[in-house]
C-alpha cells in the first residue's frame, strides 16, 4: 500500500432500509486521502456527506465496496483510535466543565489523572482555549463551544480529524475566525482532516482537495485539487485563482441538481 495513502473507498454503495423503503444515501463512491489532506465535502441537504463521514468513521455499515483507514477496515482503524469526531453541533455536556468534557473520551480509555491533565492542557492551548478549562460550556460563546468541542476531538492525539460542519451554525465574522485558527492548527499538526460543509467560500479557503457531491442516490460529481499554496491568508478570497475553483464547485454542484429532477 502507498505509504500516503490514509482513507480509501473503493466503489462504496450505502442503502438505509426505511420504512418508506431503501435509501440509496451512497452510490460507486471512490475517492483517494492522502496523508496530511485538508478534504472538503460539498453538496446539497441529503447527498451523503454525513452518512459518508460517518462510514470512514465507522459509524455506518456499506452495503457494498470498502473502505480503508490506514490501511484497515474502518472499524479495526476506530478501535486503534485512528481518528476524533466533530459533531454538526459543539455537543458539549452542560454539567461538565470544558476540561471535564476534553476529558471524558480519556476517561473512556484509561488514562492517568497526571495524563489527562497533560493532554487537557496541551489541546485547550492548540484551539486558543488556555485558560477556559474550568468554565462550564454556557459560559463561552458559541465559537469558543465549537473550538471546545475541536479541543475534545483532538484529546487523544488522533493523526485524523473528522468534521460535520462544525461552524455551520455560527456567524460569518466568528467562521472566518475559526477557519483561519483551524489552518493555522493543521499546518501545525500536520493532520488530515475530512470536513463537511454546505458554504463553497469555506471550501476552497480550507481544502487541498474538495469533494463535490450530488444527491438521489448520494454519488461524487467532481474531485478538485487545489492550487493555491498552503499557506494562505483569508485575503486569498480576492485572488482569481480563489475565484475559478469557487467557480468550478459551483458548476460541479450545478450540474449534480440537473439530473436531478
Ligand atoms: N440512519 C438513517 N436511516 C435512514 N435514512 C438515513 C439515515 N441517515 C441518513 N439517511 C438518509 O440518507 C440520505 C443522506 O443523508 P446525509 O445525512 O448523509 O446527507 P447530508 O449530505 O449530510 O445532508 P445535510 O447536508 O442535510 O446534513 C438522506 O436522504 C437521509 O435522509
Amino acid at each position: 500500500m502507498d505509504q500516503d495513502v490514509v482513507i480509501e473507498a473503493n466503489n462504496l454503495d450505502l442503502t438505509f432500509q426505511t420504512n418508506d423503503g431503501p435509501v440509496h444515501a451512497l452510490k460507486d463512491v471512490n475517492l483517494t486521502i492522502n496523508k496530511g489532506d485538508f478534504v472538503s465535502f460539498i453538496g446539497p441537504s441529503g447527498c451523503g456527506k454525513t452518512t459518508f463521514l460517518r462510514a470512514m468513521a465507522a459509524l455506518e455499515e456499506p452495503s457494498n465496496g470498502s473502505i480503508t483507514v490506514n490501511g484497515m477496515s474502518a472499524d479495526e482503524a476506530r478501535r486503534n483510535r485512528a481518528y476524533g469526531y466533530v459533531f454538526q453541533a459543539a455537543g458539549l455536556y452542560p454539567w461538565r466543565t470544558i476540561a471535564g468534557n476534553i476529558k471524558l473520551p480519556l476517561e473512556i480509555m484509561g488514562f492517568s489523572k497526571a495524563e489527562m491533565a497533560e493532554h487537557v492542557n496541551k489541546v485547550l492551548e492548540l484551539v486558543d482555549l488556555k485558560g477556559f478549562g474550568k468554565k462550564f460550556p454556557w459560559q463561552l460563546s458559541g465559537g469558543m463551544q465549537q473550538r471546545a468541542s475541536i479541543a475534545r476531538a483532538l484529546a487523544f492525539d488522533a493523526d485524523i480529524l473528522l468534521m460535520d460542519e462544525p461552524f455551520g451554525a455560527l456567524d460569518e465574522i466568528v467562521r472566518d475566525h475559526l477557519n483561519e485558527q483551524l489552518l493555522e492548527l493543521w499546518a501545525r499538526t500536520e493532520k488530515t482532516i475530512g470536513f463537511v460543509t454546505h458554504s463553497i467560500p469555506e471550501a476552497v479557503y480550507l481544502s487541498t482537495k474538495i469533494v463535490v457531491m450530488s444527491p438521489r442516490p448520494g454519488r461524487i460529481t467532481d474531485i478538485i485539487e487545489s492550487t493555491l499554496p498552503k499557506d494562505r491568508s483569508l485575503d486569498i478570497r480576492d485572488t482569481q485563482e480563489f475565484i475559478d475553483i469557487a467557480h468550478r464547485v459551483r458548476e460541479g454542484l450545478r450540474a449534480g441538481h440537473g439530473d436531478d429532477a
